[in-house]
């Protein structure tokens, strides 16, 4: 299966933003869009959480599920097809403002720093903010043009069990230390030039994709990997 057959596969099932469906409606400049970017292999309830999270405490009107075609940076031997891990988190969100997209398969490369600038110059005066978990603060400085995505959108990091330390120690986190704004201040983030970001404490979700593939596998029901 192509990546553009998995693109128009995630349209069919009334998903929203691909290559042919991506397009403003005139209200959008001016909206706060959170972007949860992701494997979502397969999608949980931290997940959700997180999404739901955000959207509250950030005060944001809409979240962005941005369902990568792969992580540019992990292995994908065990990834499942995007067509599927897209109908999957559609199923787990269920949100009228958390949408699902699948549009990063249409673009030239996976690499979030791109994905950002395709976003911004497709929704100008559309207020993004990025979000994360605390475990890709942590290990941030390992993305292509990390400084630069921190100087380009602000940043809204949730807390995740087992990573708040690092995440804190962390190389992106010292460099822009003066950047970081309390998360008292949450709310505005969306407003707030860049570089800044905070850190959410949250309820914490003890779960990742990482569990229940092992889960799956150890119950012999796992999906079969496609590679895409
Ligand atoms: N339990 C969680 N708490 C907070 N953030 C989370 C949690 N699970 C995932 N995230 C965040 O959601 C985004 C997408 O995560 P991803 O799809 O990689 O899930 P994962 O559970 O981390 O997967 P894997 O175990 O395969 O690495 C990332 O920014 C990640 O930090
Ligand atoms: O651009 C990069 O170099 C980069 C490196 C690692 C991860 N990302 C993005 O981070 C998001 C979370 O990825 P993951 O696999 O941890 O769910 C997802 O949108 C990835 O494309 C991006």
């Amino acid at each position: 299966m192509t990546l553009v057959t998995d693109v128009e596969a995630g349209a069919a099932a009334g998903l929203r933003f691909d290559r042919e469906t991506l397009g403003p409606p005139p209200a959008w400049p001016g909206m706060r869009i959170g972007l949860l970017g992701g494997s979502f292999n397969p999608p949980h309830e931290g997940h959700r959480h997180i999404a739901e999270t955000a959207l509250r405490r950030l005060g944001l009107d809409q979240v962005w599920i941005v369902v990568t075609p792969g992580n540019p940076i992990k292995e994908h031997g065990d990834l499942a097809a995007l067509s599927e891990r897209l109908s999957a988190t559609q199923c787990i969100m269920n949100h009228p403002r958390i949408k699902v997209t699948g549009f990063e398969a249409a673009l030239p490369t996976a690499y979030t720093a791109r994905t950002l600038d395709f976003l911004h110059r497709r929704f100008p005066g559309v207020h993004f903010v990025w979000i994360m978990g605390g475990d890709n603060l942590a290990s941030f400085h390992r993305w292509q043009e990390w400084r630069g995505i921190m100087r380009g959108l602000p940043v809204a990091v949730l807390d995740r069990p087992g990573f708040r330390f690092r995440a804190m120690a962390s190389p992106a986190a010292m460099t822009f230390r003066r950047a970081r704004v309390d998360e008292t201040q949450a709310g505005a983030l969306a407003l707030i030039s860049p570089p800044a970001w905070t850190y959410l404490t949250i309820p914490l979700a003890d779960i990742s994709s990482t569990q229940l593939r092992r889960q799956r596998q150890a119950a012999g029901t796992g999906a079969e990997s496609s590679g895409d």
